[in-house]
């Protein structure tokens, strides 16, 4: 269950200590971009030494390295592989090439400290032109790759169009990364809604984001964590209509039909396969369950 991740900057000591209180049930210790050049180093002994003390036992944890055109992104590897994070987040992810190599590289380091090769997972974030244009291959490129991640920000940067709410500039982008997370068998998560007053923004940005087939969302804020566990939890009401789809289907089966109507709407497989996705879906939020 992976439906919010809340970015946490590296180096602000007094954030991390609470970052595994917020709700979210993902945290993202960032070593990228919230942290300034000059505290990359401070950033990951912080981040080292802030896994290690607060063990994070109660939320899925991801890092996030600096990307392979930057000189930190192996000392980022050395220091945080052997933690075991759940997931770590490489930036500007371009093309499958560049999942080779941080793959071997991490195998490297698991095997220097004793850990089975693809123990840590990824999330490439995939946030320039090229890595959208590649998005299936970064999806597939290993078994290591266990969601892909949208970064609009710097996309629409190198896209060089205006990044708005309504979002226009990024459907496109959206809809790719979305096709090409489930041809690869994996989830996708969306980009963070930045203004952290725009409380309607936040509740309509995640619906849409949750319409288009995304599995959750990114989000920079505390204030937008309720509102997205919200959007990617299924409603009541989607639950009801799942366990009617199912029951249905049950007793149709048992007259050996495929095919029958619910309130004059067809069922079959594709929408039988949703409703057991919600109601999966329901018993993982109502467990508190997060895959570890
Ligand atoms: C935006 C702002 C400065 C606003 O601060 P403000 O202080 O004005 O906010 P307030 O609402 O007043 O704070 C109320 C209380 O919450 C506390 N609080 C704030 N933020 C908290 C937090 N994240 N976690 C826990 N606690 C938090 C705060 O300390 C205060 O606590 P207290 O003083 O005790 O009341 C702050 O949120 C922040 O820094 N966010 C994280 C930014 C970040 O990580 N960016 C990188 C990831 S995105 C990116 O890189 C783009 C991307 O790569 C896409 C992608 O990768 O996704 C791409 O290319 O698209
Ligand atoms: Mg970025």
């Amino acid at each position: 269950m992976r439906r919010s991740m809340l970015f946490l900057p590296g180096n602000t000591p007094n954030i991390i200590v609470n970052g595994d209180a917020l709700g979210a049930d993902n945290v993202i210790l960032d070593l990228e971009d919230a942290v300034a050049p000059d505290q990359k180093d401070a950033a990951r002994i912080l981040v080292r030494n802030a896994v290690k003390a607060l063990g994070f036992e109660s939320v899925e944890l991801t890092v996030r390295i600096n990307s392979l055109d930057t000189p930190y992104w192996q000392a980022d590897l050395d220091e945080i592989v052997p933690l075991r994070p759940d997931l770590i987040m490489p930036a500007k992810v371009g093309g499958a090439e560049d999942v080779a190599t941080l793959d071997a590289y991490m195998a490297e380091v698991e095997k220097k400290h004793g850990l089975p090769a693809g123990t840590v997972k990824l999330i490439p974030l995939i946030e320039t032109a090229r890595g959208l244009e590649n998005a299936y291959a970064v999806a597939s490129a290993s078994p290591r790759v266990a969601a892909i991640f949208l970064g609009a920000e710097d996309l629409t940067a190198d896209l060089r169009c205006p990044r708005t709410k309504e979002g226009a500039e990024i459907f496109y982008a959206r809809s790719r990364m979305v096709s090409a997370a489930r041809a690869a068998g994996i989830d996708v998560y969306d980009t963070p809604f930045t203004d952290v007053n725009d409380d309607e923004g936040i509740v309509k940005d995640a619906r849409f984001a949750r319409s288009l087939g995304f599995s959750g969302k990114a989000v920079i804020s505390p204030r937008h964590v309720r509102a997205v566990n919200e959007a990617f939890s299924p409603t009541q009401k989607e639950i009801d209509y799942a366990r009617e789809v199912l029951a249905a289907i049950r007793q149709a089966k048992e007259q050996g039909r495929g095919a029958i109507s619910l309130y004059g709407k067809m069922i079959d497989r594709p929408i039988v396969a949703r409703a057991e996705q919600t109601i999966a879906m329901a018993e993982a939020i109502a467990g508190g369950g997060r895959e570890k």
